[in-house]
């Protein structure tokens, strides 16, 4: 039987002309912070690189960047929290991080909570921003209903990673960015993604 593709929330124009600038400006004068991708398996804390499943960069010091997009991410998530079906996040933590996404890059299928963690994730936000114009083309996200199997042809909702789009999802569906294809190798050229977890610190343990 065919499940049907995640519950989604997308949000356009989510933190407005200025604030993309500010964040896109903060991501290019921090490219030097931006380390390869890991996947997580298991209890590996730290992850591991494998660019078979995953080609981008992720930079995580992005203190600075939360007060500028703080109450809009908590504001959209209580909405996101009955929208999407979610129970039990009545208090929870936020984790944030840039992803960089250049030429060849790509995510596969995978779901984003980690399994046997107290304060599991439970909500993925996705904002995306980029140059302007526009330099790459691809990096589609694809969400999948559950029980769906890498390149089996299950059923998904295709999301176009436009500028200050916010997309909300439960995190254990799962999804898998497409590859991205980019007219140059220059870091400011890729496809920008501000990713936010909420992890559930209410309600452990029932
Ligand atoms: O960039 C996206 O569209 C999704 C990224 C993602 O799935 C992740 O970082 O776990
Ligand atoms: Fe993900």
């Amino acid at each position: 039987m065919l499940n049907d593709p995640a519950p989604v929330m997308i949000v356009d124009d989510f933190v407005g002309e200025a604030v993309v600038q500010r964040l896109l400006d903060y991501a290019i004068a921090h490219e030097a912070g931006f380390r390869p991708s890991r996947v997580a398996l298991g209890h590996a804390n730290e992850g591991y690189i494998d660019e078979t499943h995953r080609v981008s960069k992720v930079n995580q010091d992005i203190d600075p960047v939360m007060p500028w997009i703080e109450p809009m991410i908590r504001k959209a998530v209580a909405d996101a929290i009955p929208k999407l079906g979610l129970v039990n996040v009545d208090q929870y933590f936020l984790e944030p991080e840039i992803a960089w996404s250049g030429d060849g890059a790509f995510f596969k299928m995978h779901a984003d909570t980690l399994r046997h963690r107290a304060n599991p994730r439970v909500l993925t936000m996705v904002l995306y921003f980029h140059k302007e114009p526009k330099a790459f083309q691809g990096g589609e996200l694809r969400l999948y209903g559950l029980g769906a199997q890498p390149d089996s042809g299950d059923d998904y909702r295709e999301i176009e990673p436009r500028w200050d789009r916010a997309v909300f999802f439960p995190s254990w569906f799962p999804h898998e960015v497409l590859p991205v294809r980019c007219r140059s190798a220059s870091f400011e050229d890729g496809r920008f993604a501000l990713n936010c977890w909420v992890h559930r610190t209410s309600g452990n343990g029932t």
